[in-house]
């Protein structure tokens, strides 16, 4: 049996006050739900997770991650350092970073190996847009941008990561994808691991992202290949968060 996970995506969003409050209510609301728990906030927020959340259940991680792992690369964060702040995911290749920062598959795979060389989890996010699926698309693209990562990554590394499927036209639009297209979509990604590595595939935690709330996370989450969550704006209020956890 897979374990669910759900995770919090904050993208840029918070600020110390806001990110107490928001967290204590996280903790505060949380029971055994049987789902493992984390956030990914913005960098300088690290710290404050590491203080907050550090006996607690919550796990926390980063957005985004440099592949270099020191040297002159202006604004960029290591791995490494994301260690230091006690992180333990790190979201790879996110939609937002792949079109606004024109992020490759290929430079998304060197992020997730980056991040496994430093011990953390990289969930690796694929998802097309809706252009792409409207061309029929959709396989080629997700597959695509998911065998980058399988091609790059060690044999022995490939049980260590996350996916996250999280169609475009679903992100931040209100527009959940139906469970039948999420769980078909997962499938597929589930599949194209097992071509590699079948029990590897079996044990893979693969989340669903773009518009999940409480009231369709349940439906979604019973999905055979749906393994947990990842949450953009209902991750920013503890009562729509934790009821998402609890919808596990
Ligand atoms: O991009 C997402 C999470 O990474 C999903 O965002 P929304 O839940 O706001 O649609």
């Amino acid at each position: 049996m897979r374990r669910k996970l759900v995770i919090g995506n904050w993208k840029m969003n918070g600020n110390r006050a806001g990110n107490t409050a928001l967290l204590s209510g996280i903790i505060a609301g949380l029971n055994d739900f049987g789902a493992d728990c984390a956030v990914c906030v913005p960098a300088p927020y690290l710290a404050q997770c590491q203080a907050e959340l550090q006996d607690s259940p919550v796990a926390w991680g980063a957005q985004d991650l440099s592949v270099h792992a020191a040297g002159a690369y202006t604004g960029e964060v290591s791995a490494a350092m994301l260690v230091d702040f006690g992180a333990r995911y790190v979201l790879c290749g996110h939609s937002e970073r792949r079109a606004y920062h024109k992020e490759s598959s290929e430079l998304v795979a060197q992020k997730a190996v980056a991040a496994l060389a430093a011990g953390l989890t990289p969930v690796v996010c694929v998802g097309e847009t809706l252009e792409q699926r409207e061309a029929g698309e959709t396989e080629s693209v997700i597959c695509g941008q998911l065998q980058a990562v399988l091609d790059a990554v060690a044999a022995d590394d490939l049980a260590k990561i996350v996916v996250a499927y999280e169609p475009v036209w679903a992100i931040g639009t209100g527009k959940t994808a139906t469970p039948q297209i999420a769980q078909e979509a997962h499938a597929l990604l589930r599949a194209r691991v097992a071509q590699k590595n079948a029990p590897v595939a079996a044990g893979m935690q693969i989340l669903y992202g773009g518009s999940m709330k409480p009231d369709n996370a349940k439906e979604l989450m019973a999905q055979p290949d749906i393994d947990g969550g990842l949450i953009g704006g209902a991750a920013l209020k503890a009562a729509d968060f934790l009821g998402i956890i609890q919808a596990v």
